[in-house]
Formats: structure tokens, sequence, C-alpha cells
């Protein structure tokens, strides 16, 4: 059985692998995820997503290690993670009555030095919404630990007008280019246990 590791501290990734039915283990990929102000969001997510692949990996050189990262990008401006509820307003307040893109960057290495990426990009509009209902939403706290400041899963989809692209993409793993790349690496599923 292949030892499979998610770099990951994200609960909605654990969910999705969780989904697939893979045996998998998780560890914090702890990298720095600071990348250049040249970069486009593209080429920051899928940095990141092979740095944390590959931060883990050389902790467990045996196994196969999947690492994934995440932007919002809006008008030009790449968003992430909001600190706190006020950030979280602010990246609301650009993305609601507009359209916007999230792109995943997803990077499988393996024990041989073997290395699969990709990257997804998802295209989402919101509606319109009055500032008591954005201040509503932000009650429920969908916010915390959510690039975007959203979840397309809980609440948040109440916010949605227009979604093309993966939504699985959305909540943290394009799992339609997961599969790809690790049946491209040789996995197979649905083993009997
Ligand atoms: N549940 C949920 N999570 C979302 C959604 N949109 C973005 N996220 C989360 O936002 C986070 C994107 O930030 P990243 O920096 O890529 O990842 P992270 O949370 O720091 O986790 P690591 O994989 O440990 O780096 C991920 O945890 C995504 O799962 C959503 O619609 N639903």
């Amino acid at each position: 059985m292949r030892d499979l590791i998610l770099a990951s501290t994200s609960s909605a990734r654990r969910a999705l692998m969780d989904g697939l039915g893979l045996p998998y283990r998780t560890q914090s990929p702890g990298v720095d995820e600071q990348v250049s102000p040249l970069h486009s969001a593209k080429e920051a997510v899928r940095e990141l997503a092979e740095r944390k692949a590959r931060a883990v990996h050389a902790r467990n050189p045996e196994a196969w290690v999947l690492g994934a990262d995440q932007l919002v990008e809006v008008n030009g401006q790449t968003l992430t993670k909001p600190e706190d509820r006020g950030a979280a307003r602010a990246q609301l307040g650009k993305l609601l009555g507009h359209t916007h893109d999230i792109h995943t960057g997803v990077c499988l290495i393996g024990p041989g030095g073997q290395h699969f990426e990709g990257l997804e990009t998802a295209r989402l509009t919101f509606h319109a919404v009055t500032p008591d209902e954005l201040e509503r939403y932000l009650d429920l706290n969908e916010w915390e630990g959510c690039c975007g400041s959203y979840r397309v899963e809980g609440a948040g989809q109440a916010l949605l007008a227009r979604l093309e692209g993966d939504r699985s993409n959305v909540q943290g793993l394009p799992m339609v280019t997961v599969v790809r790349l690790l049946r491209q690496a040789g996995f197979s599923f649905f083993e009997r246990r």
C-alpha cells in the first residue's frame, strides 16, 4: 500500500480527500508562503503547491506527497485568507456584485522524485447584497480560514449567482485534477482491504 501524505492543515482539503476513499495521512507543510510580488496568481499557487509538497517530501522521502495552494484573483488583485472580520468584510466588498477567479495549484511528488502538477481555475459571480446582509453573513464566521472569505459549500452558496468550473476546486482541491494526477502516478482505486 502506498504511503500518501496530504501536505495540508486545511480541514476542507481533508474532507475532499476523505471523500475519495484512498488511505492517506496529513502533515503540515510548515513553509513560508511568501512569493515574489512579480508572480501572477497562477504562478504563485503553482510555486507554493510545489513548495509545500517538497517540504513534506523532504521529511518523508519514501512517500507520495500532495500539496496545494489557492488564491482569489479579482480585478488584477490577489486575495488570500483574511486575518480578521474587517479584512473579510473588505474582501467580500470586492467580490459581491462582481466576477472573480479562484486558482488552485496542486503538486504530487513521488518517492523516486516523480513530479506531477496541475492548476485549475473556477470563475464565480456573486450577487450584490446589502451591507446588512453582508454583516449577517460575516456573523456566521464562514470567512475564517477561507481564501476569499466565503464557503461555497456552506451558507456562502447564497451569495453565488454563477459558478464555472469544478466546485471542489473552490473548496480547496480540484478533485478532477487530483484524480488525474493520482492516476498518472499509478495509484489504483477501490482496493479491497
Ligand atoms: N470550506 C471551504 N474552504 C475554502 C473555500 N474557499 C477557500 N477555502 C480554503 O481556503 C484555504 C486557502 O488557503 P491556502 O493558503 O491555500 O491553504 P491553507 O488553508 O493555508 O492550508 P495549507 O494547505 O496547510 O496551506 C484552504 O484551506 C481552502 O480549503 C470554500 O469555499 N470552502
